[in-house]
């Protein structure tokens, strides 16, 4: 290799560029062949080093986010998704809620979208350079418990609930909680109250949310009054999207599911796994 190349790569590394290395020796081609000025060049060659360091940042929170899929707003179907205002749904994409330490609440029955939409409006955070963290409500309070157990439970908080600006509870209500779950999950929301995002998706409306609580209807209505004080909330209506995939395939009609089994998460996830058989 042209030793003043590898003098100028061995530069980069000490300066941590990670990118311009292996562009060295295609932009001193392009300098003179474009007969770029000294500026011009040095303009360029820092450019592309500020674009790839933007886009591994980008990919970095995007893997950091522990999304379990990769969902957009491109991919949505507004059309079959009944009651979904998309106005609301593209403005809450221009991610103003999240300077705003707005909250989102995705409220329907299995399948009908919740998830899908609050993973796009993370991928978007994450893609305007966000720190967002997704986590499912089960798998939240797996991690709080097991902290408090081993006397962790501020650092654990401080870890994950504290630094993400966006932070979505997903599947909430599914599984009720005892007394010690729905505290922890209570002190989430208050960690959160009008200093970051949340975004909440569940099966169940407000009105059965003490359900999920422990029965405890002071503790919910306390929590709901700092998750809705400042939020914007989607009810979601219609079909499964699964089951409209089903039948679409020809597997099953559309009888065979009613919107109250629907309802029940677990009983729903076997009869997919009968279908998918
Ligand atoms: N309106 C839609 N347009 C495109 N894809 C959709 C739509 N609604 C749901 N889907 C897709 O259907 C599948 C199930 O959706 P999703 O997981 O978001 O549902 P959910 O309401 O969160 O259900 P659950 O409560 O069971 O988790 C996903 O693959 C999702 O991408």
């Amino acid at each position: 290799m042209n030793p003043q190349l590898e003098r100028m790569q061995a530069l980069c590394q000490q300066l941590n560029l990670l990118h311009l290395p292996g562009q060295l020796a295609h932009l001193g081609q392009l300098a003179a062949s474009r007969e770029l000025g000294y500026l011009d060049f040095l303009e360029h060659a820092l450019r592309g080093e500020a674009m790839a360091r933007t886009e591994r940042h980008r990919l970095m929170l995007t893997r950091l986010a522990g999304f379990p899929a990769i969902k957009t707003l491109d991919d949505f179907d507004f059309e079959f998704a009944s009651g979904v205002p998309k106005p609301l749904v593209q403005e809450l994409g221009s991610l103003a809620f999240v300077e705003r330490a707005e909250n989102v609440v995705l409220l329907g029955a299995s399948g009908v979208g919740k998830t899908h939409l609050a993973i796009a409006l993370g991928c978007r955070a994450t893609q305007a350079g966000i720190r967002t963290r997704f986590m499912t409500a089960a798998d939240l309070l797996m991690t709080l418990i097991t902290a408090m157990r081993r006397n962790q439970l501020e650092e654990t908080l401080k870890r994950i609930v504290k630094p993400c600006r966006l932070l979505i509870i997903d599947e909430m209500g599914y599984l009720p909680m005892d007394r010690e779950q729905a505290n922890l999950l209570f002190q989430v929301v208050a960690k959160r109250y009008e200093m970051g995002s949340l975004i909440l998706t569940s099966n169940l409306p407000f009105g059965q949310w003490d359900q999920t609580f422990a029965n405890d209807a002071t503790l919910t209505a306390a929590l709901l009054d700092r998750l809705l004080h400042h939020a914007h909330v989607i009810p979601i209506l219609g079909d499964s999207y699964r089951l409209k995939e089903k039948r679409q395939a020809g597997v099953m009609d559309r009888a065979s599911v009613s919107p109250q089994e629907m309802q029940r998460k677990p009983s729903l996830r076997h009869k997919e796994g009968v279908i998918t058989r």
